[in-house]
């Protein structure tokens, strides 16, 4: 192969050396990158910035992302998610790489990799090219000190440039790789600009009559006690058209990171936020997750009790896909099907944990709904093949992609409509698409755009939280852990929903199912924990109750 040089070479021995693998430690690239207890996170960060940095050079010095972050997790966890430079998750392709890279065992054998690597993948070493890598954090005590330690990994290719962005939300981050890519504004100050701008856009055409006062009340924001409140105290002066509260909102003393609060606290456990209370009832609340690319909504239903109604991801994509649907609609009319002003290949992406209810909802409206398994990384792939493609998990994180071929189209038929029809309901249908095309975050979902948009939707519509809620009633479902010995064991297929091995553990989920009406439960392993994810769904709450657990016993009766 060729040798990259001495200087190359010294530089991954000393950053290997630095942050050497403990006996016993293991990393794992997994649904969402390599996740820890913070202090044991060092090695895998640092060889993290290797591969970010080897990712850039490949992709001839395009800005490659690195957020430090352990998202929903708890604050003495922490993380590290690579960003390509699309603004999308690390191509999987490169997850075995990274896996053996932050497990190499000595620093010899870490450079055998990387050379090995780049050969394979036809990268040059050395000298004569750059690289890029933008650097964020989110606001847990370890992330400081493991950014430096990704610019040190980062540096250990020479040629590259480590660029501290500060402390981000994650979806921030992948906006800025993606806009720097493509030429455009990339800023913090651009991204609030672009998303406080189109939000007041889009709430300008709305329709007359509709927004009534009452949706002018408060909106209250639990943010996790992590970055997201604390952006959104930044930008709440320029949303002025909502009276926006912010509890756990990451200010100093005000409560730990993720504790009983956050959109993933929130939605697994039905239960208020800490923080929140009986004086909060009926009151239109969201929650973000520590790093706020997760999004619920919910409503304190009685003062006498903890339990909320939730509105979950699926809701809000139901909420998504009405909104645009109509809209598509609207612009092109009563053109016949070969006709239309906007042929729009509009598909929707869904995992096995979205509710069932949601599922036959979409269904019933006539649209194209296919799942993926969990993780952002294969609904965003698979909403991609759309001209407008929506997905969400059902814990709140997804977004609507507006494909590149898709929006110079909808520009050019908008700028139509305007010297022609300026002002007729199909001009502003499409002003409309175009505005949400700029408020969602087309790199990622996005806790604060995402409840932009929500908020111009239900003023569009005049509808309150209990008007979106009531589109349809969530079939009782219940998530449960399951500690086995090595989850690896179970291998799933039909996107998660069937398990493939040990054979046999189908055929006794399928029989327990059986004995529910509208039951539906399945097995897989987790990508963030050491855990089997059991799931199940029935038309009661003590069924979906009884059937998750009689599942979670077959598990740990075959897997121990
Ligand atoms: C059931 C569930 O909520 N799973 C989450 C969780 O993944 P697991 O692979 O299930 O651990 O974390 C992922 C990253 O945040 C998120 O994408 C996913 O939806
Ligand atoms: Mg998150």
């Amino acid at each position: 192969m060729a040798d990259p040089g001495g200087e190359q070479r010294a530089a991954l021995l000393v950053a290997a050396s630095l942050f050497p693998v403990p006996d016993g430690a293991h990393f794992s690239y997994g649904t969402a990158g390599f996740r820890a207890e913070g202090s044991t996170m060092a090695p895998a960060v640092c060889r993290a910035g290797i591969v970010a940095a080897l990712r850039s050079v490949k992709l001839g010095g395009a800005a490659v992302g690195m957020v430090i972050t352990a998202s929903h997790n708890p604050v003495d966890d922490n993380g590290v998610k690579i960003v390509d430079a699309d603004g999308g998750m690390m191509s999987r392709a490169w997850e075995p790489f990274s896996d053996a890279l932050a497990n190499a065992p000595t620093p010899d054998a870490l450079l055998q990799l990387v050379l090995q690597f780049a050969k394979d993948e036809g990268i040059t070493l050395g000298e004569g090219h750059s690289a890029q890598v933008l650097l964020a954090r989110d606001t847990r005590p370890t992330g400081e000190y493991l950014l430096d330690v990704a610019t040190k990994g980062i540096n250990a290719i020479v040629g590259s440039v480590a660029l501290d962005m500060g402390i981000l939300t994650t979806p921030q981050l992948h906006w800025m790789v993606r806009n720097k890519n493509r030429g455009l504004k990339s800023s913090e100050v651009d991204y609030f600009t672009q998303i406080t701008e189109s939000f007041r856009h889009l709430l300008e055409l709305t329709p007359d009559g509709k927004g009534s006062d009452k949706l002018m009340e408060k909106l209250i924001v639990d943010g996790a006690n992590g970055i997201g409140g604390l952006k959104l105290e930044e930008i709440k002066a320029k949303l002025a058209s909502l009276d926006i509260v912010v509890r756990n909102s990451g200010k100093e003393g005000e409560g730990i990171l993720n504790e009983r609060c956050g959109a993933d606290f929130v939605q697994k456990e039905k239960v208020h936020p800490a923080g929140f209370g009986p004086n909060d009832v009926g009151v239109r609340c969201a929650s973000f997750d520590g790093d706020a690319d997760r999004l619920v909504y919910f409503r304190i239903a009685s003062p006498s009790s903890t339990m909320i109604d939730l509105v979950d991801g699926d809701k809000i994509l139901s909420l998504f896909v009405l909104f645009i649907r109509e809209q598509l609609d609207i612009v092109n009319g009563k053109d016949s099907e070969d006709n239309k002003v906007l042929p729009t290949r509009f598909g929707v992406v869904q995992t096995a944990y979205a509710n069932g209810a949601s599922t036959e909802f979409l269904k019933n409206l006539g649209l194209e709904v296919v799942f993926t398994s969990t993780g952002v990384k294969y609904l965003h792939k698979k909403a991609l093949e759309y001209d407008i493609g929506i997905y969400f998990e059902a814990n709140g994180h997804g977004t609507v992609l507006f494909s590149d071929e898709f929006v110079p189209r909808l520009e050019s038929l908008t700028s139509k409509f305007s010297s022609k029809a300026a002002g007729s309901t199909r001009h502003e249908a499409a002003l409309r698409l175009l505005a949400t095309s700029q408020l969602i975050n087309q790199a990622v979902g996005d806790a604060l755009s995402g409840m932009l948009l929500v908020e111009a939707i239900l003023q569009h519509k005049g509808w309150s939280l209990q008007n979106w809620s009531d589109l349809y009633t969530d079939l009782p479902s219940k998530q449960l852990k399951v500690k086995v010995k090595d989850r690896t064991c179970i291998i799933t297929t039909d996107a998660e929903r069937k398990v493939f091995q040990p054979s046999g553990l189908q055929e006794l989920i399928d029989r327990e199912v059986g004995n529910y009406s509208q039951g539906r439960c399945f097995v897989r392993p987790s990508g963030t924990e050491d855990v089997v994810r059991v799931y199940a769904e029935a038309s009661t709450v003590e069924a979906a109750d009884s059937l998750a657990k009689s599942v979670a016993q077959l598990v740990e009766r075959i897997l121990g």
